[in-house]
């Protein structure tokens, strides 16, 4: 996949829209994890370099009703400001006049950050009036959101029509890394999954079905898989509209000698609370109907970390447990740790899935995989095979 990406002369001296996904945690108005930032610094530093005047556009979290203070970028401009020490200012707006008198009266090394985008409507219905209102101040657009690629929305599709558009060097770093897992891997190939939702991961399974040796599943959506087996699995996670796809994936990995490894034993809890008294059930012996598994337990890390083991390609999205809460953290840290290890022995190994990226961050890990993607969703529709929206008009000739 060759992406047109721009050259210094392309942008020097232009008014550049970049569109970035700032789309980051945030607690009490502070950024928490500033991952995505930092992914886009090459492509702004570069640009900034190559004398483009820069307006960055980004959404963050879903918004429903127009303005809505709690997801203003401000505070994520006020952490780029500190973090690359470049004047930035920060916009109220993403349209109209405050914008282009911005735009007018900028300052070469001045980087704009403009209000989230999804405070109008014509951004998520990617209404072409709006697109057009938002190229209007520029005379370039650069598309390096990755991790918002998968929506065709104005800012990542629709401003493509009125404005000479390149794709930025996250979008090649992403597409680089998950293009050689998706289509040239190396074997033994291993997927690891886990997380909350069955539903979200499908597409995922149905796609890589065919390609993997094994499959990993931990984390919540493994008891789906584990009561479509028969197992007593208390009031932990279940999808129960997906029971049977869970027991035909089971038998069509079976007849396509692709093993699904799922755990034999759990963490539970009666919630999910880091205070509560936690133990560890086998599964054989059925979960109790007031208890919850909320990571893997001892047997089943032994035993993925062993399968990983002899992995020369990893592709892993969702946590194997609640990390986020200390006591059901132990199997995404030894999981990360088995990961770790192929990539030390010049495995490639790729992490997608925001929870996922944020836990392998948390844990000190990140460093330590070939490739951590900023995408959740959009590396998840990227591995099902779909070409995604917001990178398509940007494929080189
Ligand atoms: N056993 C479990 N029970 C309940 N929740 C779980 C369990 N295991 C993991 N989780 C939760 O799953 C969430 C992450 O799942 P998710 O599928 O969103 O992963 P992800 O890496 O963010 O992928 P994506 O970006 O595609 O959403 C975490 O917040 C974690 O606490
Ligand atoms: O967090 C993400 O996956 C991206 O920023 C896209 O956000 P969205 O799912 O709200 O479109
Ligand atoms: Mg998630």
């Amino acid at each position: 996949m060759k992406l047109r990406i721009p050259d210094s002369k392309d942008v020097s001296g232009k008014k550049v829209l970049v569109r970035v996904d700032f789309n980051v945690p945030m607690k009490d108005g502070v950024v928490t994890d500033d991952t995505r930032i930092k992914a886009h610094l090459d492509t702004l530093t570069f640009l900034r370099n190559s004398g483009a005047r820069l307006a960055l556009v980004s959404h963050l979290g879903r918004p429903k009703e127009g303005r809505d203070s709690q997801f203003s970028l401000k505070p994520v401009a006020e952490h780029l400001k500190a973090l690359t020490g470049w004047k930035v200012t920060f916009i109220q707006d993403c349209i109209g006049e405050e914008v282009t008198r911005a735009v007018a009266s900028q300052q070469q090394e001045e980087v704009l950050v403009l209000e989230n985008v999804r405070f109008y409507k014509g951004e998520t219905k990617n209404d072409p009036d709006f697109a057009k209102e938002l190229a209007k101040p520029f005379e370039v657009f650069v598309m390096d959101a990755f991790s918002a690629a998968h929506r065709a929305h104005a800012s990542t599709r629709g401003v493509v029509d009125y404005l000479t558009s390149f794709a930025g060097f996250l979008i090649k770093r992403e597409i680089d890394s998950l293009g050689l897992v998706r289509d040239n891997p190396a074997h033994p190939y291993i997927l690891i999954l886990g997380g909350a939702k069955v539903s979200d991961k499908i597409g995922v399974i149905e796609n890589l079905i065919s390609k993997v040796d094994h499959i990993i599943i931990g984390g919540g959506m493994a008891y789906t898989f584990l009561k479509a087996r028969g197992y007593g699995i208390g009031k932990s996670l279940c999808e129960e509209e997906k029971l049977e796809y869970a027991k035909e994936m089971l038998e069509l990995s079976r007849s396509r000698g692709v093993e699904i490894h799922l755990p034999v034993d759990s963490v539970v809890a009666p919630d999910v609370k880091a205070d509560v008294p936690a133990s560890v059930i086998d599964l054989e012996t059925s979960i109790p109907e007031d208890m919850m598994a909320l990571d893997i337990g001892p047997k089943s890390i032994d035993n993925f970390s062993k399968i990983i083991g002899k992995a020369k390609t990893v592709f892993w999205n969702g946590p194997m447990g609640v990390f986020e809460l200390e006591p059901f953290r132990a199997g995404t840290e030894k999981v990360a740790l088995a990961v770790a290890q192929v990539t030390k022995n010049g495995g490639h190994t790729v992490i997608g899935g925001g929870d996922t990226a944020a836990a392998v961050n948390m844990l000190g890990f990140s460093d330590q995989m070939s490739h951590v993607s900023t995408g959740g969703g959009a590396s998840l529709e990227f591995m099902e095979g779909k070409v995604l929206p917001g990178i398509e008009p940007l494929l080189a000739e």
